[in-house]
């Protein structure tokens, strides 16, 4: 069905997309001139207030944003073209759409995002869609290198591979890597097109094992989902969760290639504003803090820090003794729980119920009258005791202790730092679980804590009235100065205006209110909707994506879905690669205590990444793992075997180095992948070995020295895996971690194991 005839045959075919190509570079030219233009013409403009300032600002975003699109679509802008059935004129596909100056009804070039580029990517001699001629372009810098075609003819479909545009594809799946992830729009295949344009609404998990696409299809679905509801995601944002900074590092040419800046990337280590997560744990401590229950647990503390009091307070407001009992401190605490769900925002309610009492007591013993009749105190003298009692330190003290103003990290620490507290808020725990949780106040924090944190957040809410006041007093402030500018317009007016004309003059005055006024004085926020939701907790986004999502701990579930009230969220993931204890062995036991029934599964079947050869020896390490995932297809095969070399253990760093030189002879990336026990041995002998190694996750210098959990989703051309026992044995889910590491290679697998090979990896032709 697919053909590459030699280029000499097809000078016709080449000199006629040449000459639409370069006229799509034209157009492009034009429009980048003219985009640029408007926006010098907004940066000329001077805006003299903060509405103004904020408008000029969004103008600027948006032509910048368009600039680099532009700028984006220069390499590759026209991969395709549809010759259809019912139509003369061909239509081109390509990275964004451009239209003739005059508007013509037919775009020069169709965004592939759009549904008239739809099928380009799904139409099958089966199912045409009345595409009769599909057309692969090639370029390099604005010259057509190459053309491919496939006719969807029927006759032709019996040795059909299922792929489109095979020849093209298969020609991307040999190239060497860089260490970036590169996009993939030109060769999208049918069964992952379908999952890009899935409806936005919902939940949809996408499973799908090693190499099928998974993360290039998130990360075009992101593109897609900006381009068909632009106007919506400009202002709520999307957020893409990855599961290192590694790999975050590895995608993050993706989305700008396809014209698209405005998407946030985290991982849970940076999920929460203003901090890094990344200190390492025991993962049985990071599952036992992933768990549901552990909501509870910091309910519980947050409750435990709202006191009662186990003895009677002694006052003094003014010489004036006075008791405030363990009754009391019971009372205040049932009002302040009544006033608000969140400690902080309860605070105020405590301290009014305090100083009540208080005051009380000191207007009965002030006051009581020596015949013991009624308080001789009026209102007014009452009123001015409530205020003596609310300058008291004494008793803005004890409002301290009943009710602390806390923040999480406050909350979190003191609880993991104490046994007696972790006892009474996990009563449910083991000693043995909460031995685990157990550290010292000074631990840096880890990444299963950022949950704990923002749960506790959830919590605490903020005790803002102090800002609120501030707010107040500001905003009076701006009304007054507004009134006085009108104030003096109008003064000035009258007194200037001789004649009727002048004085139906329109002025500022009579457009706004002072109250108008003020408000663009407010202050405008010009930072991007990416800054402001990357630097806010509480931030909702329009839509989530979530990559090596079976990594993620129930905890970790309840922060993202917080995030995503509307549930509009794409989930990626393979529960045959999970290696944190706290991750998913089934989608269902992992969303059903979030979700119920409330989301849809799509699978990928087509692994692209992994040859056929190292697949084969996958396989037996999934079978051996017994995790129930699914194996994918692999769509090549190289001829090339992967192999396995013993060594004595003495050796191993020393063997590990000679097999990576002779490894990163070969074209493309090379990563050693190595139990993390054994980590600083092998890295310092390849590193002395070839230079350039890296350990700190910077693909794109030299080989990478990484620990198996560090590998996930990430490749290599090259990958030799190192002690694989060591790598079963050291993981919660050591077979996972194998697999994981085996899948890496687009190209070459070597495994270099000191001792007996693991007998799931007798496949491997020994060296
Ligand atoms: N349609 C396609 N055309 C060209 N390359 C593709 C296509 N689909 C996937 N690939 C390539 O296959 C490789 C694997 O893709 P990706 O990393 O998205 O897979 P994954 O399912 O996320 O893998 P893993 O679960 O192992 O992390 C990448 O190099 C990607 O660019």
């Amino acid at each position: 069905m697919s053909t590459v005839r030699p280029e000499a045959a097809h000078a016709a075919d080449l000199a006629t997309e040449q000459h639409y190509v370069s006229g799509l570079y034209t157009r492009l030219d034009e429009v980048r001139a003219r985009t640029v233009r408007r926006l010098d013409e907004q940066l000329a403009t001077v805006p003299h207030n903060p509405q103004a300032i904020g408008e000029r600002e969004a103008q600027v975003e948006l032509h910048t944003q368009r600039i680099v699109a532009l700028d984006a679509a220069e390499s590759g802008l026209c991969f395709g073209r549809l010759d259809r059935r019912d139509a003369d004129a061909p239509r081109y596909i390509g990275r964004i759409g451009l239209s003739a100056e005059d508007g013509d009804e037919e775009p020069l070039l169709v965004d592939w995002r759009a549904p008239a580029a739809q099928p380009f990517y799904t139409a099958t001699p089966l199912h045409d869609l009345g595409v009769r001629r599909r057309r692969h372009i090639r370029t390099r810098g604005r010259t057509v290198v190459s053309v491919s075609d496939e006719t969807l003819d029927l006759d032709d479909a019996s040795g059909a591979s299922g792929l489109t545009g095979e020849a093209v594809l298969l020609a991307e799946l040999n190239a060497s890597r860089t260490g970036r992830m590169s996009d993939i729009v030109r060769t999208i295949q049918a069964e992952q097109d379908r999952i890009i344009r899935a409806d936005a609404g919902g939940v949809v998990v996408v499973q799908g094992g090693p190499g099928t696409g998974k993360t290039a299809v998130a990360l075009h679905r992101a593109a897609y989902l900006l381009y068909t509801h632009r106007e919506r995601l400009a202002r709520s944002g999307l957020l893409v969760v990855g599961p290192t900074p590694t790999f975050l590092r590895y995608i993050a040419d993706v989305l700008p290639s396809l014209g698209e800046t405005g998407v946030v990337l985290a991982d849970l280590g940076g999920l929460r504003p203003g901090l890094r997560a990344d200190a390492v744990e025991l993962p049985e401590a990071a599952e036992v803090k992933g768990r549901l229950a552990m909501a509870e647990v910091i309910a519980a503390a947050v409750r435990a820090r709202q006191a009662v009091l186990d003895r009677p307070v002694e006052l003094e407001i003014d010489g004036t003794p006075l008791r405030f009992t363990k009754a009391d401190a019971a009372r205040v605490r049932s009002r302040a729980r009544s006033a608000s769900r969140l400690h902080n925002e309860a605070r105020p309610a405590v301290a009014r119920a305090v100083i009540g009492l208080v005051a009380r007591k000191y207007a009965d013993t002030l006051g009581a009258n020596v015949l013991g009749g009624a308080n001789l105190l009026g209102e007014g003298d009452i009123a001015a005791l409530r205020r003596e009692v609310a300058a008291e330190p004494a008793v803005h003290r004890l409002v301290d202790r009943l009710w602390p103003r806390l923040t999480a990290e406050r909350v979190v620490t003191d609880l993991l730092a104490s046994p007696a507290r972790l006892a009474a808020a996990a009563p449910d725990l083991s000693d043995g679980e909460r031995a685990l949780l157990h550290r010292p106040a000074s631990a840096p924090w880890t990444v299963a804590d950022v949950p704990l944190l923002e749960e506790a957040d959830e919590l605490l809410g903020v005790d803002d009235s102090a800002h609120r006041a501030h707010a107040r007093r500001e905003k009076q402030r701006r009304l007054r100065r507004a009134q006085d500018t009108l104030d003096q317009l109008h003064g000035s007016r009258s007194q200037d205006s001789e004649t009727e004309d002048e004085s139906e003059e329109l002025s500022a005055g009579d457009l706004l209110d002072a109250e108008g006024l003020a408000e663009r004085h407010e202050v405008a926020d010009t930072r991007s909707v990416a800054e402001r939701a990357a630097a806010d907790r509480t931030w909702t986004y329009g839509h989530v994506i979530v990559d090596e999502a079976q990594e993620l701990s129930a905890m970790a579930w309840r922060l993202l879905l917080r995030r995503c009230p509307t549930r509009s969220m794409t989930l990626v993931g393979d529960v045959a690669q999970t290696g944190s204890a706290a991750g998913a062995s089934s989608w269902a036991e992992v969303l059903t205590p979030h979700l119920g029934h409330h989301w849809r599964l799509e699978e990928l079947t087509v692994n692209y990444r992994t040859p056929a050869e190292i697949m084969a020896v996958a396989d037996e390490v999934l079978v051996a793992g017994g995790s129930g995932g699914t194996a994918a297809q692999a769509v090549r095969s190289t001829g090339v075997r992967p192999w396995a070399q013993r060594v004595d253990d003495a050796d191993l760093a020393d063997a590990v180095a000679e097999a990576a030189a002779e490894f990163d002879k070969e074209d493309g990336t090379l990563a050693v992948v190595v139990p993390r026990s054994r980590l600083a041995a092998v890295a310092g002998a390849v590193g002395a070995r070839l230079p350039g190694t890296a350990t700190d996750g910077e693909l794109t210098t030299g080989p990478a020295v990484l620990a198996p959990e560090a590998v996930k989703g990430l490749e290599f051309d090259s990958v030799l895996v190192v002690d694989p026992a060591g790598i079963v044995a050291d993981g919660v889910r050591g077979h996972n971690d194998l697999y994981v590491a085996l899948t890496r290679a687009t190209q070459r697998l070597g495994v270099v194991h000191p001792g007996d090979l693991p007998p799931v990896l007798a496949g491997l032709e020994p060296r």
